[in-house]
């Protein structure tokens, strides 16, 4: 099996980049696999130069081919907002449900769905010794809904509702999101560009 380190902390990302991994045979470890893993500062202003910051870090500290995911919501509403910034957008807790009900506020008096457009964005980088970094994006286009609702996913999954399917991400069932998301469509385009 061939090793690979997803460079992320964020229990969501690991558990869909296994599912997708696993099955074309690669071994997936994650930053919640060690002990003394490494913050990166993620200082960047896009997805991509956010994603090849961690992938490089983590490569050059652990010596293997590492994936690192930086992605988030934009809302044209609130011209992309949160951005880079969606997993902070309610402070640096980190905490899904203020983020999101953040979002909600913000779009408390948007009532029509044309004006509630949004898109999750994947950007992926892939780091391995001695090599140049690549990187691809995956998106997915949606609305804000205007109150959660669903059970699976994580962080804004309850209030993004996915135009293809007109029903929220936290409403679709894990494989559902894996054949649709942003990070799905992004990891196809890896996957072609490193086999
Ligand atoms: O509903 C969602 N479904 C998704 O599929 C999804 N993908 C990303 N996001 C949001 O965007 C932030 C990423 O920020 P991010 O790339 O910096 O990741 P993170 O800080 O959580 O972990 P790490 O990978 O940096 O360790 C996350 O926390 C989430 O709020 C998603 N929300
Ligand atoms: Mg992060």
């Amino acid at each position: 099996m061939t090793e690979i380190i997803i460079a992320t902390k964020n229990t969501g990302k690991v558990r869909e980049f296994k599912a997708l991994l696993e099955p074309l045979g690669y071994n997936v470890i994650s930053l919640l696999d060690f002990t003394d893993s490494i913050d990166v500062e993620e200082t960047g202003a896009t997805f991509v130069e956010n994603a090849i910051l961690k992938a490089e870090a983590i490569a050059n500290a652990y010596h293997k081919r590492t994936i690192a995911d930086d992605s988030g919501l934009e809302i044209d509403y609130l011209n992309g907002e949160p951005g880079v910034y969606s997993a902070r957008y309610a402070g640096l807790h980190k905490d899904d449900k203020d983020n999101l009900n953040k979002v909600l506020e913000k779009l408390s008096t948007v009532h029509n769905q044309q004006d509630r457009t949004a898109r999750f964005v994947c950007a992926l980088a892939i780091s391995s010794p001695g090599e140049a970094t690549k990187t691809v994006l995956g998106t997915c286009e949606g609305y804000i809904a205007e109150q959660p609702s669903g059970e699976n996913g994580f962080g804004y999954d309850p209030i993004f509702i996915v135009k293809e399917k007109m029903k929220t991400m936290a409403s679709l069932s894990s494989e559902e999101k894996n054949n649709i998301s942003h990070r799905a469509m992004a990891l196809k385009k890896l996957i072609e560009l490193i086999k």
